[in-house]
């Protein structure tokens, strides 16, 4: 059996549907149960914080884990990354009011739950400014002049066009990715890659 680690918002019912479509059938299924077992025993789901997936990876507790590359950008983790599933596609952006130009600025501020990515955008452009991490709702902190600015993931760009904000530069591309245990990665490595190429 392998286990598996999926982020359990938006993720999860992308990968619930293609394993019900790849033929994985669930008895045991609610909306609310954190580990799910398929019912023919090959593979174990435990819904966890997209955070955490890459933590319950490299601790062993899951074999693999399903996740985006926003968050696997965003830490370093002991584990190996085996395959871009090329769903969840989104970019990681600057944000602000129209027009504002970041490079002309003095006193810069940053929101964001993507802190190392912010961090590293400032970097990589010799900018100084200071980011500030929120955990939600990042498009309201120009609004309340928390900051002139925020990095965060951009999917259709409703969310930024009802909050009157717009992209200032995209910073990163996201997709879903598959990473593994790298212990387990050798060890069951046919049953881990027969699952990937399942789904995939
Ligand atoms: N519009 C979007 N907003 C946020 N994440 C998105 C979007 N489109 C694709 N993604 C991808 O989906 C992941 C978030 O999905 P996840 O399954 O963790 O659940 P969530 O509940 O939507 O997120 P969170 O736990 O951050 O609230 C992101 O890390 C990103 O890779
Ligand atoms: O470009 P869009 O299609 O509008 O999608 C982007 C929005 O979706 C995500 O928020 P989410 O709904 O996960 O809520 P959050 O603010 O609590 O992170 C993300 O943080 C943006 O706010």
């Amino acid at each position: 059996m392998i286990k598996i680690a999926i982020a359990k918002g938006r993720i999860s019912k992308v990968i619930y549907e293609l394993l019900t479509e790849s033929g994985y059938t669930f008895t045991e299924n609610s909306k609310r149960k954190l580990i799910i077992t398929d019912d023919s025993n090959s593979i174990s789901i435990i819904y966890v914080k997209s955070e955490d997936v890459p933590i319950y990876v490299e601790n062993s507790i899951a074999d693999i884990g399903i996740v985006g590359k926003d968050i696997l950008r965003e830490k370093e983790y002991d584990v190996f990354e085996v395959e871009d599933l090329k769903t969840g596609k989104c970019d990681l952006c600057l944000a602000g009011y129209k027009n504002t130009n970041i490079r002309k600025l003095d006193n810069i501020r940053i929101a964001s739950k993507y802190t190392t990515q912010a961090k590293e955008f400032l970097k990589s452009n010799n900018l100084i400014g200071k980011v500030i991490k929120l955990n939600g709702s990042v498009e309201l902190a120009p609004l309340v002049g928390i900051s002139d600015f925020i990095v965060d993931i951009v999917e259709t760009g409703s969310t930024l066009k009802e909050n009157n904000l717009e992209v200032l530069e995209v910073i990163n591309t996201v997709s879903t990715r598959v990473i593994a245990n790298k212990v387990s990665y050798k060890t069951k490595f046919s049953s881990i890659t027969n699952f990937i190429s399942t789904i995939n």
